[in-house]
């Protein structure tokens, strides 16, 4: 059994259950909570760590390696508050251990003990399904009336010519670091890879990112473009429509040979990270077995969730899509009032919001403006400015804006936000696009001044400029005053 799963279930026999959840990250932690506290039988199967990518490689880490970083780029900008700016002494080491403590400390919520303790058999072994309703994990031989697939995803390691014999950090090893990097050349310019960019740039590090295609080419290019040069201004320099040919050297000396529009091209680093897409975790879970069908983009599964067999249900990660540890979350109810209540309930869609976690954040939910235009031609589109808000000014936080999308009739088609806590600001017209609210409802809220929401409520009345000017609202204005 492996020893990061400590007191999980260890002798050898047949279990029959009411529900096998196979992979305890984001998404099979959140249906296994669930479905025990509905009364259900729930065996968890965990081949590594508990509490998957988001505790241990992904978003716990990240978000606690960022704001180490966000500490030294205060430490180094605070002459503007009238505190005199200091370069800030990086402790690698310690860096490390903040990262480490900060896991320890969101690790109880995903221990074995706190689901055993809820009534979940926690099981520490690799699952494979041997038919389509039977799963081995160890000693043990699971049946069960419904599985649910969580194995989620892994770095894609690409094939570079020379990248077998160089060393090179992921998402899982960039973690453990614990000296610092002089150049670090990402490959890779998506949230992971400009989230890490921007915490090692502030950390003290050259960083050069290196995009095959458009930097956040899935983002709206217009707030794109905002966070962008904000990274630029701090010293990431971002070189997109690059094809890296072969890499060399060894720790501490990398070359990377890219190809670019203007020819070949050598760039010497010191360290490569490499966070160019992820791979989902299907192999040897013996899918064939179980009548289930995969691509290179994950489990199929239909609009419920349920792939080919009718027992098997898959989520998160491992069915591609919107990778997020929400997404996987949300994806756990969807099954769960699927397989507990015969309710068609669907995944969130176009209501699940996305947050790149840099400085500024940038945040979306909903249709971009082009698709919106696309879909629903005549679009209205919303902006409000950070710098005409009072409390951005206090914090010096001016920079971005939101910008929401609406039908000509005032329906929320999206809404994006490139700005100081965008990731929290988004929130709302994640739950008015849920809701199916009209623009006019977010209006009719009182925001609490001084905050950086009332953006979002600024934005809204955009919709309504023009009112005051209309001629007919000035007539009705004009009649109604003649009443005394
Ligand atoms: C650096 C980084 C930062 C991120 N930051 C964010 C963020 O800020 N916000 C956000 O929402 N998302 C973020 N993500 C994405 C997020 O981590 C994933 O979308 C999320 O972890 C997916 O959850 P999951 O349950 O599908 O899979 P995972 O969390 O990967 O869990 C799958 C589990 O299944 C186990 N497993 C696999 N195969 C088997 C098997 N055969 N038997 C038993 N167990 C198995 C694995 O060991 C693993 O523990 C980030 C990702 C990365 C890489
Ligand atoms: N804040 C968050 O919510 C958060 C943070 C990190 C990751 N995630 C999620 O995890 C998933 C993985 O993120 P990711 O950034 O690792 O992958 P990604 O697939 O989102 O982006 C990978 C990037 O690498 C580029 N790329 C691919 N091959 C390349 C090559 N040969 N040379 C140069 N560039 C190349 C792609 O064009 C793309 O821009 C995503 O779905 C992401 O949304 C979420």
């Amino acid at each position: 059994m492996p020893k990061d799963i400590p007191n999980a279930a260890s002798e050898s026999q047949n279990i029959e259950t009411d529900f096998c959840v196979i992979g305890a990250g984001s998404g099979g932690l959140a249906f296994a909570a669930a479905a025990v506290a509905f009364g259900q039988r729930v065996v968890l199967i965990e081949k590594h760590k508990m509490g998957g990518d988001t505790l241990n490689y992904g978003s716990v880490p990240s978000k606690a390696l960022l704001a180490t970083a966000r500490r030294a780029n205060t430490m180094r900008t605070a002459s503007p508050y009238g505190i005199r700016d200091v370069e800030p002494l990086i402790d690698f080491a310690g860096v490390r251990e903040h990262i480490k403590s900060t896991i320890a400390r969101a690790a109880p919520n995903a221990s074995p003990e706190r689901f055993a303790g809820l009534g979940v058999r926690v099981i520490a072994a690799a699952a494979k399904f041997v038919d389509k309703s039977t799963v081995t994990a160890g000693d043990f031989r699971i049946t069960a009336r419904r599985f649910v697939i969580a194995t989620g995803s892994s770095p894609v390691i690409l094939p570079i010519p020379g990248l077998q014999d160089v060393p090179y950090f992921t998402n899982e090893t960039i973690f453990e670091n614990a000296k610092p990097l002089a150049h670090l050349i990402v490959i890779g310019s998506h949230a992971t890879g400009l989230e890490l960019a921007q915490a090692y740039r502030r950390l003290g590090s050259q960083v050069t990112v290196l995009e095959a295609g458009r930097a956040l080419g899935d983002e709206d290019p217009e707030l794109a473009a905002v966070l962008l040069t904000k990274l630029y201004d701090e010293g990431v320099a971002i070189r997109e429509g690059v094809r890296v040919t072969r890499v060399a050297g060894e720790q501490g000396r990398i070359a990377v040979e890219i190809e670019t529009p203007d020819g070949p091209e050598r760039i010497e680093g010191s360290d490569l990270l490499i966070v160019a897409g992820r791979k989902s975790n299907v192999a040897d879970l013996g899918l064939e077995a179980a009548g289930i069908k995969s691509t290179s983009d994950g489990i199929k599964v239909n609009a419920g969730l349920r792939t080919r067999n009718r027992r098997v249900y898959a989520i998160g990660d491992v069915i591609g899509g919107p990778l997020s540890s929400h997404a996987a979350a949300e994806h756990a109810e969807v099954v769960l009032w699927r397989t507990l209540f015969r309710l068609r309930a669907k995944a969130a869609g176009r209501a699940l919001p996305r947050v790149v976690f840099t400085e500024p954040e940038l945040a979306h939910v909903g249709l971009s403006e082009t698709e919106a235009r696309a879909k629903y031609g005549k679009i209205r589109v919303l902006r409000w400015p950070y710098h005409e808000n009072d409390r951005a000014q206090a914090e010096r936080e001016t920079d971005g804006h939101i910008k929401v999308v609406t039908s000509k009739r005032g329906e929320i088609l999206g809404a994006g936000i490139v700005g100081a806590q965008a990731g929290e600001l988004i929130q709302m017209w994640a739950l008015a696009i849920s809701q199916g609210l009209k623009i006019k409802a977010m209006t009719e809220w009182v925001s609490p001044y001084p905050t950086l929401s009332e953006i979002n409520k600024r934005a809204a009345f955009r919709y309504f400029a023009t009112s005051p000017s209309n001629p007919y609202v000035r007539k009705v204005i004009a009649l109604l005053a003649k009443l005394g």
